[in-house]
């Protein structure tokens, strides 16, 4: 086992429940090689949830190992199976020759694909603006920003982007980046004096993609190294693909002319996707992990967790390892048994009280005035906008909820859902609105 991933297993015994340790970091094998680290899991479940949920702790553990960010590669198989130096190597002419440049790492995700991608309303915009701009890199929208809650998908379409630029072109040079990691290459270069290589670096390749910039948020000097790296790129019709946590123009300390340039391209909202979307994904990250899951079960988890698709996904893989383990199929009744108390984190995430003080507090109004029958608009609408929540966010009825909001009709509630769906479509204000609400509401 390498020496450094296993001081990180020491360290990290601290931070785990010994059953995650157990489940998920325990069964990977390591290799340390010049690039840094490469983890390989027995299967794809364990690695789509060792990266969904701990590689940012592996990461941070590393860099305060080893002193310097640490790149962690991951994949499914065995560090056994590959001899550690390329066999090339080892029969290495003895002639001198020009050396060859170490191959281009463009750090792109194959399994996050365009075809693996499950489109719904909720993503639909996101995803064909992605597939436009890798068809047509620099030229189509730039820079292209998809931004929204987490795990909802943007990473996955800024990769697909990314994979069909390469595979349509190969010799396409596509980078892609979490935000951390560009701070941390810069940090190095910085601390190696090798700048000028730093900016070589960002600067010539076709495609930049970055991961989370409000990651960037009060780190200054990246800040000004980003602004002329985004300046560059789009001057000579590079694409740039960046996703954030939210509308960039509301991330604090980011500066304004960094905020005016994300705004130049195309900025897309990935919202939260709804149920018959959920269950979708759901069925085909199952079938793609070769994970026996009937609609019933799909039905089941896209219901109860509404968070993220992450989430979603999370209990999909918790499932099939115990399911494995125990060698028990995946039923109603076994899911509902193993994810019992996630499942309960969920159901009491979002409560119909719950979004009715949110949503008064987000638009200033006092609870006992949007639960009223006062009729004037400024309370109307978030009356309407908190009905809708109600009913796409929780399970109850039509008739549960307008008893909840004052003892009205479910009719009225009916005709809410209608008006502020096709608001959103529409009005661009109050889609901020929903948006920044559903994010509140679902973490
Ligand atoms: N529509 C979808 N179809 C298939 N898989 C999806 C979809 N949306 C999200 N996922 C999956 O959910 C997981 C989380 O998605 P992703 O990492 O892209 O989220 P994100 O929006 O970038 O989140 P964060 O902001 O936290 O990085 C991934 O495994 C991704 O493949």
């Amino acid at each position: 086992m390498s020496d450094l991933w296993r001081r990180c297993l020491e360290r990290l015994e601290g931070e785990l429940s010994a059953e995650d340790l157990h489940t998920w970091l325990m069964p990977l094998q390591a290799r340390e090689d010049a690039n840094g680290l490469q983890l390989f899991a027995p299967n794809s479940y364990t690695l789509d949830t060792v990266r969904g949920r701990y590689l940012g702790q592996i990461e941070a553990m590393l860099l305060q190992l080893a002193g310097k960010p640490c790149p962690v590669r991951l994949e499914v198989g065995s560090s056994t199976a590959r001899p550690a130096a390329p066999a090339k190597t080892a029969a290495a002419p003895r002639v001198a020759t020009t050396p060859t440049a170490p191959a281009f790492n463009h750090n792109l995700d194959p399994h996050y694909t365009f075809e693996t991608f499950v489109e719904g309303k909720s993503n639909q915009l996101g995803k064909a603006a992605a597939m436009q701009v890798a068809t047509n890199p620099g030229r189509a929208y730039n820079p292209l920003l998809l931004y929204g809650g987490t795990g909802l998908g943007k990473t996955h379409l800024m990769h697909a982007a990314g994979n069909l630029m390469r595979e349509r072109n190969p010799d396409c040079k596509v980078l892609y980046l979490r935000s951390e990691q560009f701070v941390g290459s810069m940090i190095e270069a910085l601390r190696a004096k090798s700048m000028d290589q730093f900016k070589l670096r960002f600067r010539s390749v076709d495609a930049l993609l970055i991961d989370d910039i409000q990651f960037f948020a009060g780190k200054d000097t990246t800040q000004e190294e980003f602004f002329h790296t985004f300046n560059a790129l789009f001057e000579s019709k590079q694409q740039i693909i960046l996703t954030c946590d939210r509308y960039p123009k509301e991330v604090d300390k980011l500066e304004p002319r960094l905020k005016s340039r994300l705004g130049w391209g195309l900025s897309v909202a990935i919202e939260p996707p709804d149920f018959e979307t959920r269950a979708a994904i759901l069925l085909a990250k199952a079938h793609d992990k070769g994970v026996a899951v009937d609609e019933h079960v799909a039905m089941l988890l896209a219901k109860r967790i509404r968070s993220n698709v992450r989430d979603l996904e999370g209990a999909l893989n918790t499932l099939a390892a115990r399911a494995n383990f125990y060698g028990k199929p995946i039923t109603t009744d076994f899911a509902e048994e193993t994810l019992r108390d996630l499942l309960a984190t969920h159901a009491q995430a979002v409560t119909i009280a719950n979004i009715q003080k949110i949503t008064a507090e987000y638009f200033n109004v006092r609870l006992q005035d949007l639960l009223s029958k006062r009729r004037v608009r400024s309370l109307a609408r978030p009356r309407q906008i908190a009905m809708t929540l109600s009913k796409e966010l929780t399970e109850h009825s039509l008739p549960e909820i307008g008893e909840a909001f004052g003892g009205r009709d479910h009719t009225t509630v009916m005709h809410a859902c209608k008006t502020i769906r096709k608001f959103i479509e529409t009005d661009a204000r109050m889609r901020q609105d929903w948006e920044q609400l559903i994010r509140t509401l679902t973490g």
